[in-house]
């Protein structure tokens, strides 16, 4: 193996410290102690175990933080008067509601029920369309977490071609966006993209969002290229014991990591940094909802 393993675990620890004094700053010159809701409906253990963490780190980072556990069979009509509670609470400056959500209920329905000014995630059409054409506002959380880890690795991004696999809402089209701005040449690839391994092999920066565990090969990567792995899939594990699984990326990490530059690592890449994002966003919500700026180093 001869790339840099990048540290997501390590830099989204200094990113919520650094988020732990913007709070303390918000707290002591304005008054302002940023808070946060998180709302899970169902009991997707995944989905908890993700809920939880975003719980204790806003708490953890001075925050202000409310979770709200409802029921699976919880009506879109109840989830609904729930969002209209909190973007009218003015201790909530953030509201994430978990995804995916049971069938009962329309994803797209919540996400429009969700005031803009409050929407953590960068999913409302308002927010979609300012990352787009580059405002102030949140943005989404994987994406804003892939570009702090590609900056701090490479420094300037421009001039870089870059391949991201996959298009969805959550991470490929915002991503696309972040980059652009980073004057990156930009390639959007997917399900039906003709001879992706020729095409990634081209990148100098190479992201893996299609949810295929192990899909990129080492011998697709050009050599010396940036890796940023999002996937996150949960696989049979029979060598750890019957019935045990393990986490691996989208990535097929050993062949990978020998022909890379650098790379993240399943798990400790890009995951703690989806959520250290969600705090920075909060952060950036709150100044916003309070006609402040919001700090340069938590927005791209
Ligand atoms: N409303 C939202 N729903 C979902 C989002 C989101 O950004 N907003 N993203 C994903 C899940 N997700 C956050 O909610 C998330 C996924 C993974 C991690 C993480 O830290 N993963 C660890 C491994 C954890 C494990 O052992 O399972 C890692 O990669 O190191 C954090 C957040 C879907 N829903």
């Amino acid at each position: 193996m001869t790339a840099t393993i990048i540290d997501g675990k390590g830099f989204a620890a200094g990113l919520r410290e650094r988020i732990a004094g913007h709070v303390a700053g918000l707290k002591s010159q304005h008054g302002i102690t940023p808070g946060l809701a998180v709302v899970i409906v169902g009991e997707d253990p995944a989905s908890q175990v993700y809920v939880a963490s975003k719980a204790r780190l806003t708490a953890e980072v001075g925050m202000h933080s409310v979770k709200h556990e409802l029921p699976r069979e919880t009506s879109q009509a109840a989830l609904l008067q729930l969002i209209d509670e909190l973007n009218r609470d003015d201790a909530i400056h953030g509201i994430l509601v978990q995804m995916p959500v049971p069938d009962q209920i329309d994803p797209n329905a919540v996400i429009n029920a969700i005031s803009p000014e409050k929407d953590v995630d960068c999913f409302t059409p308002a927010n979609v369309g300012k990352l787009a054409i580059g405002l102030p506002g949140p943005v989404s959380c994987t994406p804003l977490g892939c570009l702090m880890l590609l900056r701090d690795q490479l420094g300037e991004l421009s001039g870089k071609e870059a391949v991201i696999i996959g298009r969805s809402n959550l991470v490929g089209k915002p991503l696309a966006q972040l980059l652009l701005r980073d004057n990156c040449t930009v390639t959007m690839a997917h399900s039906r993209t003709a001879d992706l391994a020729s095409v990634v092999k081209r990148a100098d920066i190479v992201v893996a969002a299609a949810g295929r565990p192990n899909m990129v090969k080492g011998d697709w990567l050009k050599p010396g290229a940036t890796v940023i792995d999002v996937g996150i899939n949960r696989v049979p594990a029979p060598e750890r014991g019957e019935g045990k699984t393990r986490l691996v990326g989208d990535v097929e990490f050993d062949s990978a990591a020998d022909v890379a530059g650098a790379i993240t690592p399943v798990p400790g890449g890009v995951g703690p940094m989806t959520i250290a994002c969600l705090l920075a966003n909060t952060i950036t919500t709150a100044s916003l909802l309070n006609g402040l700026v919001p700090p340069k180093d938590l927005t791209p």
